[in-house]
Order: structure tokens, then C-alpha cells, then sequence
């Protein structure tokens, strides 16, 4: 069978998604695309080829009989009303990072979800996917380094735009090591804190950057991210797990290193659309694969999005009490999701 899929915003990522699953995966075909922006939508249509249809309003694409599952790639604000849409139609949907931009907003996801009696959304937390954080997993879960006591993380962009704020270095950024840190610890959290460097020349007046986020768990783990938007020499994403018995680091993407000219050199990335591409890859084609064997999801649910816009929402109150400690208060995890 193939996944008839529609797509709700073809900007960045959306198109990113769009070529792969038309050129990259298998199993699913790229049958509806919606955006506010019609043109940009159907000149896609156009330079990709696609046997598809633009429709001016998500809802109807989510409606048609023609769609088996959604990819929601619109801006974060508008996922919600889309995702609720999708699973009120028993639709599959694949919501891209942030599920929804509040945890109230993401549990009206769930209650729905739950309603429906069955899985049908999966979050866009990637990182799952990602084969350097599955083998750290598993070098933790293993027992090799003993137990996990202390975490070093850094999420590093070369630079970001003016329209970038404070508090998206947390619900746009940090939201990825929100979610995969407390599933690669398997731990929840119960406290973060936000303290500031001394900021870069290089970033925005309105943008204190870099940030530091300490976070502690219910284990007892005292993890600590570093944010910095405007590095300039990289995209660069740092996790080291320090345990009671040794250190684990997570993997380096795979580059060839020269040594030429006096010098030792390995080029960084620059750009997350490659840092994570496989990952992306993995993560489409497993919500494909489930849908079309009729198995449950196996990615980010939910009740993973609404954990990770808890977390973001008491960081970003953290970042508005500087150095103060606050509580990470989440609900039971419903049967449902466990
Ligand atoms: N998983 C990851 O690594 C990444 C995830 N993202 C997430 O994907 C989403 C989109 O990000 P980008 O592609 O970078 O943004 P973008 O701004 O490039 O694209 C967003 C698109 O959505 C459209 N749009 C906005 N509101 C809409 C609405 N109500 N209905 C239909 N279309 C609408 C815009 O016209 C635009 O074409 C965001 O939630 C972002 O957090 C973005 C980059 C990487
Ligand atoms: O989701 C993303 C990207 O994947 C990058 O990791 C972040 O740095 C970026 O801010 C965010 O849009």
C-alpha cells in the first residue's frame, strides 16, 4: 500500500520532507499540499513534479478522502488546530517540533488522541532517530560507563536572524535536548535553571546569547545545555555523559579529516538540514512503515510533545528569573502512553 500523505506548510522543513518521501523514502506519495503561501506552494507542485493538488484551506486537505496522513510543517503556532483536526478525523499526523506551542494546548492533543482510542500522532523530535544518540542509548543502557551522574550538553547555530528571541533558544531550540536527554537517561526532570555568560558581540541587542540551562532529574542527574545561536564557526550539537565508571560521548558526524599545510583540519557542518538528514529520513519512513503495516507509532508521541512544552515553558520562566531553581511539576503519564 501506499501512504496518500498531505503536507500543511511547504516552507523550510516542509519541502525538506516533500523531496525525501518523493525521492528518498518509500512507501508513501505526496498527494495534497497547503500553505498560506499559495504560490511558494504550487511552484513546488511544479518543480518537483508532484501528482498533487494545493488546497487554500488545511482543514479540507485533512478532510479529503484522497489523504491517508498529515505532515504538519506549518509555523509553530498553527500546529495545534491542524494535529486536533487530523485525530478528530482519524487521520495519522506528523507534527513537526513544537507539538504545540503550550503544554495546555498539547493536552487537548492528548484528551483527543485518547478519545480516539488509538496512536495517531508522531512528534518530530528526530534525535530519536538519530544513529550517533541510539548508540549512546545504548552504550548507557548497557551499563558500560555505570550509572549516568552528570550531563554536558551544547546546541551551537552559526548565527540566527533578527526575528530570533530570547525565549526561542528554548521552545525552538533547546526543545531538542528537552526531549531526547530525559529519553537517553530514561529519567524525567524536576527542576531547571537559566544562567547568563557574558554575551556575544555577535548576537542581536534583543537576544542575550549564550545561555545556560541546568536542569536536574528525578534520578539526581544535574544536566548542563549550553545554547549559543551565533557561534559563527558551526552547527554543532556536544552531549557527554559522565558515569560512574567512565564517559560517553555522543558520536561526531562522520567527515574526512586532512592534514595539510602544517595543519590538522575536519570541516564542521554548518546547517542542521545535514547534521540530522539520516535521522529525518529515519523518522518519515518509520511513520510510514507503522501506518502502512497498521502497527502503532514508534516515534515521539503526544504525551512526549506535552512533556517537552512543560519543560520549555518552566525554562523559559527560568530565563526570566535568572539563577533561580524551578520546579518541573509534570501529570502522570496516562496507561495510554506508556
Ligand atoms: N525538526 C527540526 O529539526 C526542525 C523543525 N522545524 C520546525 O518546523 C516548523 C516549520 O519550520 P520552518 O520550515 O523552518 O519554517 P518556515 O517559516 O520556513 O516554513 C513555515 C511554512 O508554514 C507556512 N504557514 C505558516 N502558517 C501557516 C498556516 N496557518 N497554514 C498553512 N501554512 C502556514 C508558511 O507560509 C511557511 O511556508 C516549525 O515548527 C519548526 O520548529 C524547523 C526546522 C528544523
Ligand atoms: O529545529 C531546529 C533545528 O533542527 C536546529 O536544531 C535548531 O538550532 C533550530 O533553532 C530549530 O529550528
Amino acid at each position: 500500500m501506499t501512504v496518500k500523505i498531505g503536507v500543511i506548510g511547504c516552507g523550510a522543513i516542509g519541502l525538506e520532507h516533500i523531496k525525501r518521501i518523493t525521492n528518498t523514502l518509500s512507501g508513501g506519495k505526496i498527494v495534497a499540499v497547503n500553505d498560506i503561501n499559495e504560490n511558494n506552494a504550487k511552484k513546488i507542485i511544479a518543480d518537483l513534479h508532484l501528482d498533487a493538488k494545493f488546497y487554500a484551506d488545511g482543514h479540507e486537505l485533512i478532510r479529503s478522502a484522497d489523504v491517508d496522513a498529515v505532515l504538519v510543517t506549518c509555523w509553530g503556532p498553527a500546529h495545534k488546530e491542524f494535529v486536533l483536526e487530523a485525530v478528530k478525523q482519524k487521520k495519522y499526523v506528523f507534527c513537526e517540533k513544537p507539538l504545540a506551542t503550550t503544554a495546555d494546548d498539547c493536552l487537548e492533543i492528548v484528551e483527543e488522541e485518547m478519545k480516539q482510542k488509538k496512536h495517531l500522532v508522531q512528534v518530530g523530535f528526530m534525535r530519536r532517530f538519530d544513529e550517533g544518540y541510539v548508540a549512546l542509548k545504548k552504550t548507557i543502557d548497557e551499563g558500560q560507563i555505570g550509572a549516568p551522574l552528570i550531563l554536558h550538553a551544547a546546541h551551537r547555530n552559526p548565527a540566527v536572524d533578527e526575528k530570533y528571541t530570547t525565549d526561542m533558544a528554548i521552545n525552538d531550540t533547546m526543545i531538542h535536548e528537552i526531549d531526547v536527554l530525559h529519553w537517553l537517561l530514561d529519567d524525567e526532570y524536576i527542576s531547571a535553571q537559566v544562567i547568563y555568560p557574558r554575551k556575544t558581540g555577535n548576537a542581536s541587542s534583543h537576544l542575550a546569547d549564550p545561555q545556560i540551562v541546568l536542569v536536574e532529574t528525578k534520578k539526581g542527574i544535574r544536566i548542563d545545555v549550553e545554547i549559543f545561536v551565533n557561534c559563527k564557526y558551526g552547527y554543532d550539537i556536544k552531549c557527554e555523559v559522565v558515569g560512574e565508571d567512565g564517559i560517553a560521548y555522543l558520536p561526531e558526524p562522520a567527515t574526512v579529516q586532512t592534514r595539510q599545510k602544517a595543519a590538522l583540519n575536519r570541516p564542521i557542518l554548518m546547517d542542521w538540514k545535514q547534521r540530522f538528514i539520516k535521522a529525518y529520513d529515519y523518522e518519515i519512513q518509520a511513520f510510514i512503515n507503522n501506518i502502512n503495516k497498521g502497527q502503532k507509532l514508534n516515534g515521539p508521541t503526544s504525551w512526549d510533545g506535552y512533556a517537552a512544552a512543560l519543560t520549555a515553558d518552566v525554562c523559559v520562566q527560568a530565563q526570566q528569573n535568572p539563577g533561580k531553581i524551578l520546579p518541573i511539576k509534570m501529570k502522570d503519564r496516562p496507561d495510554f502512553y506508556k
